[in-house]
C-alpha cells in the first residue's frame, strides 16, 4: 500500500502548503480534491475531531480512504481526539502518510510516535497556543515535524494567534535541518510570511484557499509569501 509521496520527498519541496480539507465543500469532495491538486497542492492536510478532546465533530477513517482513492498526494492526519493510541494502525492503513497526535493528549507520546514511524508514516506532535515548547521538548527526536497550533483548534476560520511565532522561533532553533515545523490556524497571506520568517515549513491553509474563488491562485500567492531566504 502506498501513501503518495514519502515525508522525506514532500520535505525536499518545502516550504509546503497543506489545505485543510475541513473548509472544502463535502458534497464534492472528489472534485474539491482534483481541484487543490490541479491548483498545485502537493500534500492534503485532514482534521479529525472526536467531540471529546475539542468540541467539534469531523470525520473518521472514511473520508481519509475516500480522499485516499482520488489522489497520490501525501495525506497529513490531524488527530485532535482522546485516546489516539487505540486508532494508529488503523489511520496509517487508511492511507495517512503522516500523522500528529497531541502532547495534551496523552501522557507519553513517545511510543504513538514510535508507531507511527514504524508503521512507515511520519510522525508529528502538536501543541496548543498556551502550551509551553518545555512540554514536547523530550520527545522530539521521535518526531519528523512538529506543529505549533496558531489557533486553540476545533474549528477553521478563526484568528491567527501571534503569540505563537516566538514558539515558532524556539522550536526552529532547537530541531535539526530534517525536522520540520508546522504551522496551523488563521494561516493567510497576511499572516504566512511571518511564520516563514519565524522558521515554518509546512503551512496548514483552510480558509485562505477555499474560502478563496480561485484555488491556484490563493496558493500560488502562499507559495510566494512562505519562500524565505534564510
Ligand atoms: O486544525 C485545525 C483547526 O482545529 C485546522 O487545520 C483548520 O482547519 C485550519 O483552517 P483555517 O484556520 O486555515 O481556516
Ligand atoms: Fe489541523
Amino acid at each position: 500500500m502506498s501513501n503518495g509521496l514519502t515525508f522525506a520527498q514532500l520535505r525536499a519541496t518545502r516550504p509546503v502548503i497543506l489545505p485543510s480539507m475541513l473548509l472544502c465543500d463535502f458534497g464534492n469532495l472528489e472534485r474539491e480534491v482534483r481541484a487543490v491538486e490541479e491548483a498545485g497542492a502537493r500534500a492534503l492536510h485532514l482534521d479529525i475531531m472526536d467531540g471529546h478532546f475539542v468540541p467539534n465533530i469531523t470525520y473518521g477513517f472514511t473520508i481519509i480512504e475516500a480522499v485516499r482513492r482520488v489522489t497520490e498526494l501525501p495525506l497529513d492526519v490531524h488527530l485532535m481526539i482522546t485516546n489516539p493510541e487505540k486508532y494508529i494502525p488503523q489511520f496509517v492503513e487508511s492511507g495517512a502518510g503522516l500523522i500528529s497526535i497531541h502532547i495534551e493528549a496523552v501522557e507519553d507520546p513517545r511510543p504513538l510516535l514510535e508507531q507511527i514511524r514504524s508503521l512507515g508514516s511520519a510522525a508529528g506532535l502538536v501543541l496548543n497556543p498556551p502550551t509551553p515548547v518545555s512540554a514536547v521538548e523530550p520527545y522530539l527526536e521521535a518526531c519528523d515535524y512538529v506543529l505549533a497550533m496558531t489557533v486553540m483548534p476545533g474549528y477553521g476560520g478563526q484568528k491567527f494567534d501571534e503569540s505563537v511565532l516566538s514558539k515558532v522561533r524556539e522550536l526552529r532553533a532547537m530541531l535539526p535541518p530534517e525536522v520540520l515545523v508546522e504551522v496551523d490556524g488563521g494561516v493567510s497571506a497576511e499572516t504566512i510570511a511571518a511564520c516563514a520568517e519565524a522558521g515554518a515549513e509546512m503551512f496548514v491553509t483552510g480558509s485562505a484557499i477555499f474560502r478563496t474563488p480561485d484555488y491556484a491562485a490563493s496558493l500560488v500567492e502562499l507559495q510566494r509569501l512562505a519562500q524565505v531566504n534564510r
